[in-house]
């Protein structure tokens, strides 16, 4: 077993969870109607056509990155929203985009990759913008999927009422769409309704993630984004897209039986697993005597201490798992 210390010297430990030590335990997912609606949700369109932003008025908490320049989004982001009869779990993309660099190929690969997991797609097209190649490139693709999509003509606060209609009937001609929303994120506009119509796309099935808290849940994707932001700065391009976090518990000794880890006071406890493909990239997330998962906690946390405001004792476990992309519905039943 390796193991390493964060910069107060506390373990991070990098090898199996022990099955026997009841902090360990998966996450129960509490009792759900019987016409109960879950699945997956992808934003796509072309760069900056605010699909980040969406995100971000759909769960109701910032949590993926947003700016003015193109392209910022270099892998998924997820968001959760948890409903009393309905689950969406919101997958961002990468802009998908004309392949002129292999980093844009593999890029679009990624997309398609997504594309095969999700239920339903939400293909996004601001108000403002002349419907170009690159919308209709992405339209194409799209046809050939077999998936509802549903059209977002999104920033429609930034034309008037006749321009927006003028956008609904070009976008409307551009493809078979299951739906068409107008939507403004940026005002809050519309963010409702489209989260039902999305909704009445998904397939009967359990939630797919733990529903119990809906303002909780945010919180711990935003961590586990700080947490595999941190990994992939720290491992730049040793490890490209098969690595995923999954926050296993966020537990409070103040308020909660705080388990067996000792020395760490009233510190916020967060566990968080790595999933990787394979054991050499195992070996590589946790590094030489330690190396990489000592930097990964310790800039992780920083951020996480930032976003909750109090002191955190993150405890990171490397795990294995094969093929871990394949099958999107298994993995959030394992919890990710
Ligand atoms: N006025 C207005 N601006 C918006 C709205 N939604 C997004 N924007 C702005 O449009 C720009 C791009 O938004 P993002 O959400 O980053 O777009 P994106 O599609 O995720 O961009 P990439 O990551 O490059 O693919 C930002 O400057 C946002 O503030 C909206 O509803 N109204």
């Amino acid at each position: 077993m390796t193991s390493a210390t964060d910069a107060d010297g506390f373990p991070i430990l990098p090898d199996e969870p022990d099955a026997d030590d009841p902090t360990r335990a998966p996450i129960a997912v509490p009792d759900y109607p019987e016409d109960f609606r879950a699945g997956f949700v992808c934003l796509l369109g072309r760069p900056n056509t605010g699909k980040s932003t969406l995100t971000n008025a759909l769960v109701g908490q910032k949590i993926a990155i947003t700016s003015g320049r193109p392209e910022t989004t270099r892998h998924n982001v997820r968001g959760v929203v948890s409903r009393p009869g309905s689950q969406l779990v919101l997958v961002d993309t990468p802009g998908f985009h004309r392949p002129r660099t292999l980093l844009g190929q593999r890029l679009n690969d990624l997309v398609r990759d997504t594309l095969t997991g999700v239920d339903v797609i939400a293909f996004c097209i601001p108000a403002g913008d002349k419907i170009g190649p690159g919308d209709r490139l992405i339209a194409r693709e799209l046809a050939d999927l077999g998936k509802p999509v549903v059209a977002v003509v999104t920033k429609t606060d930034t034309v008037s009422r006749a321009k927006l209609a003028e956008q609904l009937l070009a976008v409307d001609q551009l493809g078979q769409w299951a739906d068409i929303v107008p939507v403004s994120a940026l005002k809050g506009d519309q963010v409702d309704v489209l989260e039902e119509v999305l909704t009445s796309h998904l397939p009967a099935s359990p939630p797919l993630y733990p529903t119990d808290s809906v303002t909780d849940e945010p919180q711990a994707v935003m961590v586990g984004e700080l947490v595999r932001e941190a990994a992939l700065e720290r491992l730049r391009d040793e490890l490209p897209h098969s690595l995923a976090v999954v926050v296993d518990e966020i537990v409070d000794p103040k308020t909660q039986d705080a388990g067996r880890v000792k020395g760490t006071g009233n510190r916020l406890q967060v566990r968080v697993s790595l999933l990787v493909e394979r054991d050499s990239q195992k070996a590589i997330v946790i590094g030489r005597g330690g190396a990489n998962l000592k930097a990964i906690g310790s800039e992780a946390r920083r951020g996480i201490q930032e976003l909750l405001g109090r002191k955190v004792y993150l405890d990171l476990h490397v795990r294995t798992v094969k093929d871990w992309q394949s099958d999107p519905k298994a993995l959030a039943r394992l919890g990710f």
